[in-house]
């Protein structure tokens, strides 16, 4: 029997199309590096159209946690697109991939003890559950925002929603393509009439969650 590491042979795995690979554990692991930066680990999944605020409060949300000497990390659906998943189209089967891909680098970010800050307008549910079940139980933290398409679009900061109505950008979410409301996630943050919150008030509401649920402490 060959034997690598003290392992032997037969603990060789096949995922998907790598054949023949092995997990490599290591003494310094997510408990000493959570130790280190006196944080714990996980996924905030911020999930909303286009124009709902979803960048604005992921920014406000690191800004605050760095005031607290927190590390987060954001990973931006506009940003992963200019090179991670710059192949990758608005075809559903590639918002697919795109979430998927983003949720195994957020995974990995919240091994690395990091607090992962993903903002991705991430249309289907399917695909935001498949991120939650790639992860601890209670280390996804799905934020929903909150924030009517008329709202949106009376932004639309991009002009992207008037190109969308003009019928220059095709399957456009909210216009042309679904976008699939979360039905049980951990934090909806709400824009309306009523309630009009400014995006550094949305984060503390997400920080207070994260205080309650000692995410901000090893
Ligand atoms: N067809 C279409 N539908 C929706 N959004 C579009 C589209 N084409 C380009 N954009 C711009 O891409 C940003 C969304 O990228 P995401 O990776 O978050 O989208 S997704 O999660 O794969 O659905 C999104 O950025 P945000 O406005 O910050 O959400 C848009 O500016
Ligand atoms: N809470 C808020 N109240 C008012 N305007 C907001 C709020 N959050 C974001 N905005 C504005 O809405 C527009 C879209 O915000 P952005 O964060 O880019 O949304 P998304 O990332 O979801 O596309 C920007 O012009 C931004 O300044």
């Amino acid at each position: 029997m060959v034997c690598y590491l003290g392992r032997t042979v037969s603990q060789l795995a096949t995922i998907g199309n790598s054949t023949n690979i092995m997990w490599h554990g290591c003494p310094v692991d997510k408990v000493e590096r959570q130790k280190l930066l006196k944080q714990k680990g996980c996924v905030i999944w911020i999930t909303g159209l286009s124009g709902s605020g979803k960048s604005s409060v992921a920014c406000a949300l690191s800004q605050s946690l760095h005031c607290r000497g927190k590390l987060s990390y954001i990973l931006d659906g506009d940003n992963v697109r200019h090179g991670l998943n710059r192949d990758l189209s608005f075809k559903a089967e590639d918002r697919a991939e795109n979430i998927r891909r983003v949720g195994e680098v957020a995974k990995l970010f919240a091994d690395a003890g990091l607090i992962c800050i993903a903002s991705l307008i991430s249309p289907y549910r399917r695909d935001r559950d498949a991120c939650r079940a790639l992860l601890p139980e209670g280390s996804f933290i799905e934020v929903f925002m909150d924030v009517p398409l008329q709202v949106c679009e009376a932004r639309d900061p991009k002009g992207l929603y008037k190109l969308a109505r003009a019928g220059k950008i095709e399957g456009f979410t909210g216009i042309h393509d679904p976008y699939e409301p979360p039905l049980n996630c951990e934090i909806v943050l709400e824009h309306s009439e009523e309630v009009c919150a400014s995006p550094r008030d949305m984060a503390e509401k997400v920080i207070h969650y994260l205080e309650e649920n000692g995410y901000l402490q090893a």
